[in-house]
């Protein structure tokens, strides 16, 4: 414990090329010897330097510490000397290293996306992540995805077995949302449910990881991993009623003109990367559809005393007008029918990376809230989606009169006439054949089952399971994601 103090106290630089000339044989002593070090130097510090200089320099003194340190401990690792931690945090897990025993030992799969994001997953993780991890008592098998799917493929099919402490995904939402599905489809669902998911952000936007901890560096998320704990989620399916096709998301699932920009963004995912999204938004919007689809939702009971407020009664009249009607007092299904320019299914708050002004889409939603956020954007054109997304980025897009925000427990959507037939889940897309369907719903929520003490992991966890396909069955789910 002494060592943490001495990462946080102002120090000289001096005393710090002096104690690693007295330290640099064996990693042990240095701990050992730290805290008189830090006594010593400490003062000295706080006395000579003015208090901003002293910060900057602890920060220095930090950065060097943890460089000479990888290179000290190191040497059965397979990092290089010039492999970096530049982080704070991460000196805090090698020091309580020193402390951990073989029971510590947390053996994971590694899924890694060689094409998210800036197609710089490699050298985040080998050169960022990976001497952390292995630091803090991580076995890790790393595999790199060979092709679109990979990911799913691999969790559905590995032995859990090998990776009792779950799988770590190194890229975006879309590599999570694979193995999420991956997991979900195994035959041995109960042993899947067990496993964390951990996510070390690599990719475009990684939305889930920042909105819900926060993190988007991947330094912070592999400090995080190594510190442990987990993170319940919910988890929504999307099912697509004619074909029987389910598909799981923790993010959000979405038709109307943001699939139709995700739709056109993959053509130019190799050149822009992450930028795709905003060159692919401003074609969709110079060209824009028109979208008509039937929306039902089943408000979360509850949850909604503002059902028919004063913006509702005017979406109704937008809604193409009288068409709105109640269902059955049994279950109050409410209808929607016209234009929209988007429907959002959201499980979080839903906050991009990228966004200009840290704007968030559903900011009453919450992953663990067992229930929904539908946003309904209704009517069309150019104007109303500037407005919309001009009001969006200061989060005032909820106050406008074309906006119905409600939280739901189900929502159906169906595409009318020749409107695009896709729907958005966590980023990939799904598209639909002929008439289809949408359903989105939550899945029941489960009590994760306590795991070994080696599971208390940093992964960022999700909660809820699985009913799905027509055999419902209850099962502890746990989801792991970074925390
Ligand atoms: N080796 C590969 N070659 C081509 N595509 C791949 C490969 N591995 C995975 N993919 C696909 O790449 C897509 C995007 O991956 P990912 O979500 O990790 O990155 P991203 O789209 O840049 O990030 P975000 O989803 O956060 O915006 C996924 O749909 C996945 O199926």
């Amino acid at each position: 414990m002494g060592s943490r103090s001495f990462v946080r106290s102002p120090v000289s630089c001096s005393a710090v090329n002096e104690f690693f000339t007295c330290s640099s044989h064996c990693s042990r002593n240095y701990y050992q010897c730290s805290n008189t070090m830090k006594s010593q130097r400490a003062q000295v510090g706080q006395t000579l330097l003015p208090r901003k200089l002293r910060k900057s320099t602890r920060w220095q003194t930090a950065l060097f510490t943890q460089r000479r340190i990888v290179s000290n401990c190191c040497s059965d690792l397979s990092t290089t000397y010039t492999e970096e931690v530049p982080n704070y945090l991460a000196l805090n897990v090698l020091q309580d290293q020193s402390n951990t025993g073989q029971d510590n030992i947390r053996k994971v799969l590694v899924i890694l996306n060689p094409n998210s994001g800036f197609r710089s997953s490699r050298a985040v993780f080998y050169k960022k992540v990976q001497s952390t991890l292995k630091l803090s008592g991580f076995t890790m098998k790393v595999v790199e995805t060979a092709y679109a799917g990979h990911a799913k493929v691999l969790a559905s099919t590995v032995d859990l077995s090998t990776c009792p402490d779950g799988i770590i995904c190194v890229g975006g939402d879309g590599v999570v949302n694979e193995v999420l599905n991956g997991l979900l489809g195994r035959d041995d669902l109960k042993e899947a449910l067990q496993l964390p998911i951990g996510i070390v952000p690599a990719g475009s936007d990684n939305s889930l990881v920042w909105t819900v901890l926060g993190i988007r560096d991947p330094v912070s998320a592999a400090t995080a991993l190594a510190k442990g704990g987990f993170t319940p989620i919910d988890v929504f399916a999307v099912k697509w009623i004619q074909a029987g096709v389910t598909h799981f998301g923790l993010t959000a699932s979405f038709c109307g003109f943001v699939a139709d920009v995700l739709q056109l963004s993959e053509n130019f995912r190799l050149q822009l990367g992450p930028f795709r999204y905003v060159i692919a938004g401003l074609l969709k919007f110079l060209s824009l559809p028109q979208y008509r689809f039937e929306v039902d939702y089943l408000p979360s009971p509850g949850r909604n005393p503002e059902l028919k407020s004063p913006t509702q009664n005017c979406c109704d009249q937008l809604s193409d007008g009288s068409k709105v009607k109640r269902g059955s007092t049994e279950d109050n299904w409410v209808m929607r029918k016209g234009e929209f320019l988007g429907i959002l299914v959201c499980n979080h708050f839903c906050k991009p990376a990228q966004g200009l002004l840290s704007p968030v889409m559903a900011p009453k939603a919450q992953h663990d809230d067992g229930s929904l956020d539908l946003i309904l954007i209704h009517g069309s054109g150019r104007l109303r989606l500037f407005c919309f997304f001009v009001a969006y980025q200061f989060c005032w897009h909820l106050l406008l009169p074309f906006v119905e925000y409600v939280k739901v427990k189900q929502v159906k959507i169906r595409p009318v006439g020749g409107t695009h037939n896709g729907c958005g889940v966590d980023g990939e897309l799904l598209q639909g054949e002929g008439q289809a369907e949408w359903q989105c719903s939550l899945l029941p929520a489960q009590v994760p089952s306590r795991r070994r003490g080696a599971m208390d992991v940093s992964l960022l966890a999700y909660r809820c399971f699985i009913a799905f396909y027509s055999h419902l069955q209850y099962l502890p789910c746990t989801v792991l994601v970074l925390e």
